[in-house]
């Protein structure tokens, strides 16, 4: 069995004075794939920043917020997640005027997502769905092994958001996603965890669940 790669023991997760997971066990091994399910406050987004917390340098983080810069252009978004591997000159120069092999590689996961057309349209001038898929770009452009993300396919339709979760779980080797649909959860993840208000009470194979067997996570 492969080594543990996040671990909370009688863990307390909150915010400031704020207590929302009391004493959270719970582990996550490297090479699983996570659904993490649960009505809304019950504490995914909270679970999401302290798994970040652990091991920061290997995830890719993919926010609810999206944090994209609007009058940036979605070539210049997906690129922000690659800063990393490259030299701030470098960097400066992209901001002006992309390298070519730049444009292409960013250009060529921006078709993908069906971004081409709008490569060098501002984000404040995308739609809801095409500006989520440009945060996803930015995510698949960071390539750190780990992805942590929260709804990152919430915007999109059906098909769309099963074939890019699809996509984004083959270019991680771990991820732990919070999400709202849960046939999602059950058709792309390996493992799923329910939480309800601050503790987790399901934690299952995703291939022993119905639908039906995640109801009692959202009951008021
Ligand atoms: N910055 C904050 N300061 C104080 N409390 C917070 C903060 N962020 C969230 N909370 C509280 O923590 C609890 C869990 O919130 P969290 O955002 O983790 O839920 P969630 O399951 O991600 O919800 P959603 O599905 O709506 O995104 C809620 O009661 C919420 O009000």
């Amino acid at each position: 069995m492969s080594e543990a790669l996040f671990r909370f023991h009688g863990a307390r997760l909150g915010h400031g004075d704020a207590t929302v997971f009391a004493a959270l066990d719970l582990s996550v091994r490297r090479g699983e794939t996570v659904a993490l399910l649960g009505a809304s406050g019950s504490g995914k987004s909270t679970l999401l920043a302290a798994l970040r917390e652990q091991r920061q340098a290997l995830c890719t983080w993919c926010p609810q917020e999206q944090a994209l810069v609007p009058m940036l252009s979605v070539f210049h978004n997906i690129y922000m997640g690659g800063l990393h591997r490259h030299g701030t000159w470098h960097n400066l120069r992209t901001l002006l005027r992309p390298a070519a092999a730049d444009r292409a590689e960013v250009g060529a996961l921006a078709a993908e997502l069906g971004l081409a057309d709008k490569l060098f349209t501002s984000v404040d001038r995308l739609s809801g769905g095409q500006a989520q898929r440009t945060a996803l770009g930015r995510a698949l452009y960071t390539r750190r092994p780990v992805l942590l993300g929260d709804e990152p396919v919430s915007n999109l339709d059906e098909h769309q958001g099963l074939a890019l979760m699809q996509r984004a779980l083959t270019a991680h080797d771990t991820a732990v996603v919070a999400m709202h649909d849960r046939a999602l959860a059950l058709a792309c993840f390996q493992r799923v965890l329910g939480l309800r208000h601050g503790e987790l009470v399901l934690d299952a194979p995703a291939a022993a669940l119905a639908l039906a067997d995640l109801d009692e996570l959202y009951r008021p």
